[in-house]
């Protein structure tokens, strides 16, 4: 995926300037910044729910022009059908792939058990708690197979246990999955946790301030957040953030 010289004005308000990003297949990307610094535009831009003012968008060498299922998104809340069940909330993310009944069923069962839902498929999404309803939202957009997951602050409502229980969760389905994933999150504890390359943008208006690879160890549990390495890193990019606010 690449991000090519993007910009979103609204009105005389610069939200964007001069974005240039490529995500590697298969990588592992968090996009942090102060509240206002464009990180909801930007998402909404790649997903095709919103166009650029200038510069381009391709995903897998083609031009972005609004909204497919090669682009995988989840939303903060509220993203789920509340009169459709678990299973059918999740079938819905397939609704634009021609695949025949035993492959839509198939297709669904996998990814509601990689998600850690199996055996609740007749559940109402008020039946489930905010992870478990982030979960399917997850699923949902997984289950197109799509060669990049856009996901804007997905654990931003949770309480903090639940956060972190998904943040590894979440890392789980990235190594299951191989997904291309690419994050938007205030939280710098969980971009540092999550991502392989974390991007710090600046506030009005929202630029790349910085890049930084997060070397870490690959497989991270909970315990890697008091570890000094990580501390360290998480110090440095709160104060990149708090620089550029
Ligand atoms: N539809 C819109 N019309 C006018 N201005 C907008 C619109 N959407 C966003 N903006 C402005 O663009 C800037 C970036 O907003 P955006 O919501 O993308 O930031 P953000 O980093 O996601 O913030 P937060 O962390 O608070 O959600 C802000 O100044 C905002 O007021």
């Amino acid at each position: 995926m690449r991000l090519n010289a993007i910009g979103r004005d609204f009105g005389s308000t610069k939200a964007l300037e001069n974005i240039s990003l490529e995500v590697r297949p298969g990588e592992f990307v968090c996009i942090v910044g102060a509240s206002g610094s464009g990180k909801s535009t930007l998402l909404s831009l790649i997903a095709g729910l919103d166009a650029p003012s200038t510069g381009t968008i391709t995903v897998d060498g083609a031009r972005v022009h609004g909204p497919g299922p090669e682009r995988g998104l989840v939303f903060q809340t509220g993203a789920l059908f509340p009169w459709k069940t678990v299973g059918e909330n999740v079938a819905f993310g397939l609704r634009l792939l021609r695949l025949n009944r035993a492959e839509r069923r198939d297709r669904v069962a996998w990814y509601l058990a990689e998600v850690g839902l199996r055996g609740l498929e007749g559940r109402l999404p008020k039946e489930l708690s905010g992870g478990q309803r982030q979960r399917v939202a997850i699923a949902r957009a997984l289950v197109c197979e799509p060669s990049v997951l856009l996901l804007d602050e997905p654990f931003g409502a949770l309480d903090c246990q639940t956060k972190d229980d998904m943040q590894v969760f979440l890392r789980q389905v990235w190594k299951d999955t191989g997904t291309t994933i690419l994050m938007v999150t205030h939280d710098v504890e969980e971009a540092v946790f999550l991502a392989q390359r974390v991007i710090v943008l600046t506030t009005k208006p929202g630029r790349i301030a910085a890049e930084l690879d997060v070397d870490l160890p690959g497989h991270r549990d909970l315990l890697l957040k008091r570890e000094p390495d990580f501390l360290k890193i998480r110090a440095e990019v709160d104060d990149l953030v708090r620089a550029h606010m």
